[in-house]
This record gives structure tokens, sequence and C-alpha cells, in this order.
């Protein structure tokens, strides 16, 4: 397959972080672990909009824009759907809107499978675009050609393994991974190939925790988990799952917040207030001088 997607040799979009020297940098997200310790855990985050990633750029050590927004931002029923042009234009957004953290952005399903030379087009576009510092692809030892492709022509890469959500037609389902002999060992695996290549770091999602540990051990890069294990060296959560922003969400999401809740109570009494004439107030109205 080849990529369909147009090179846009406008610069609308690019827009280098303001504060380069700020930005911490992906060798530096490497060493936090160390000869396998990792002394202070990782923290990321996902972020989609300009907004959303100024809040969260100062707490987080990286930032992911997820092609999870398929879902979160545009209702759709998987991460299959997701286009480069809605990666590009989230994660410019993203880099506008922090200073401090790696901001990382998903490859897109169908943009990078078919060949390590797919895989850097569409890897140079979204860089080029976004200003982003690094991609995330899911896959393993089948993407590490790909990772080692990449990482040799300037383009850091981040891998993800167990519970994949592009391959949700292959595995049949959100389950948890890892609960066989056979699924267990593919992980590791995977996992081995991806560190080898270089890899800088790998999300570990939705795996029993014996394996996330198996992993994290056996690697030399850092594993972020997501329903995986609090003994990984980072952890990552969809920011709108950890606000409370859904009601129903995946085991592996603690919801710090009822985000939906105040939304809810605050546009109740908006609604009360513009149909009852209270809002606009003397205080939201100009009147002519004098
Ligand atoms: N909002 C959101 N959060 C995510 O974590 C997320 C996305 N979207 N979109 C992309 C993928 C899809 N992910 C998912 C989606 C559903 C489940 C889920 O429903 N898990 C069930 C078990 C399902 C089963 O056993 O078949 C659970 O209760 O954990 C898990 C991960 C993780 N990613
Ligand atoms: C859930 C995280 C790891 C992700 O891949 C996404 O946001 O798409």
């Amino acid at each position: 397959m080849s990529t369909t997607f147009q090179l846009d040799t406008s610069t609308s979009r690019a827009n280098p972080t303001p504060q380069p020297m700020r930005r911490l940098t992906v060798p530096k997200i490497r060493a936090r672990k160390q000869d396998g310790v990792t002394a202070e855990p990782l923290v990321m985050l996902t972020a989609y909009t300009a907004r959303q990633a100024q809040l969260l750029d100062e707490h987080c050590d990286l930032l992911l824009v997820g092609d999870s927004l398929g879902q979160v931002i545009y209702g759709l029923p998987s991460t299959i759907p997701v286009t480069m042009e809605m990666m590009a234009n989230h994660g410019a957004a993203v880099v506008r809107g922090s200073y401090h953290a790696v901001v990382v952005i998903d490859m897109p399903f169908g943009y990078y499978e078919a060949s390590p030379q797919q895989a850097f087009e569409s890897a140079a576009l979204l860089l080029k675009q976004t200003g982003a510092a690094a991609v995330k692809l899911e896959g393993g030892e089948a993407m590490a050609e790909t990772v080692a492709f990449l990482n040799q022509r300037g383009i850091p890469v981040m891998g993800h393994v167990g519970l994949t959500p592009q391959a949700v037609n292959v595995l049949g389902g959100y389950g948890a991974r890892g609960r066989t002999d056979s699924e267990a060992g593919k992980i590791l695996s995977d996992a081995k190939a991806l560190d080898n290549a270089g890899a800088f770091a790998i999300v570990v999602e939705g795996v029993v925790e014996p394996i996330a540990i198996d992993v994290t051990k056996s690697v030399a890069c850092p594993t972020i988990g997501i329903g995986a294990s609090a003994l990984c060296d980072g952890q990552v959560l969809v920011t709108e799952d950890m606000l409370g922003m859904f009601e129903r969400v995946p085991r592996f999401v603690k919801r710090y917040e009822d985000i939906a809740g105040i939304i809810q109570k605050t546009v109740t009494r908006y609604a009360e207030e513009v149909r009852n004439r209270s809002f606009p107030g003397e205080e939201q109205t100009y009147q002519p001088k004098d």
C-alpha cells in the first residue's frame, strides 16, 4: 500500500516550541532507566488540544497524542479509521500548548505497516507538520526492522505491545493479553525485539501483571504501563478517562475526578439562568457611556 497522504508544503501547522531548551529530550527519557532501574517513574498522559497540553505539560515527562483521539474526540468506533490529517492537526496543537514534556505522536493505522519506507514517509510528515519529537507505533517483532530504520534516520520510536488496539480485528476485542503461555512468550519476544531495534521506550498495554514485570525486567529501555503493573518504568492513561469524562471505562482506569458530573451540573445552571433571564447579568452586559 502506498501512502496517499500528500505532502503539505504550507507552514500553517509548523510551530516549533517557543522555549526549545526547556523541553525534555528523548535521550533524557531513555536515560531515566539505568542498568534496569528507574528511580522515578515516567509520567505520561494523552493530550489532543492546545489548552489540554498547557494544563498537563509541567506535570508530565511525556505527552502522547494518541490515536485514541478517534474515539475520544471524534466518536469513532475504534482507532482504525484515524487519519494522518487528524494526527497532524492535533499533534501541532499539543506542541503549541507545551514547552516542557516530550511530545510523542501515534502513527495511525494503515500508514506505516507496509514497509519501513512507508513508515519513514509518514513519520517524517508527522514530525514536520507538528514539531513532535517522536512517534509511537504498535507491534513487536514485525515492526522491529521499521523501528531501527526510523531511528537510524533521525526519528525516535516508542513501541507498543500487548493489547494493541489497531489490531482489534485480529485480537477479537480489548481483553487483557498474556493469559496463555504462548501469548505471554509472544509479548516478551515482541518487547525484546523492539528494545534491540532501538525503541526509546515501550508502552505495555492490557497485560497480566507478571508479564508486565517480566517485560520490564527484560528490556533495557523504559516500559510505560497502561493496564499493566505499578512496577513498569512509567504509566500512561487517556486523560479524559482519568478525569472522569466517560461513564464506561476499562478496568485499568482510575477516575480521579468526576469531570462529566461537574460539566453536567454547570451546564444545568447556565441553562436555567438563560431560561429565567438572569444570565447575562449586569456585569456581563455593555452599556453606552453616561
Ligand atoms: N478512552 C479511551 N481509553 C483508552 O484507554 C483507549 C481508548 N480510548 N481508545 C484506544 C484504546 C482502546 N483501549 C481499550 C478499549 C476498551 C477496553 C475494554 O473495554 N476493556 C474491558 C475488557 C474488555 C474485554 O474483556 O473484552 C475492561 O473492562 O477492562 C480496554 C482498552 C485502550 N485505548
Ligand atoms: C492508550 C494509549 C497508550 C494510546 O495508545 C492512545 O492513547 O492511543
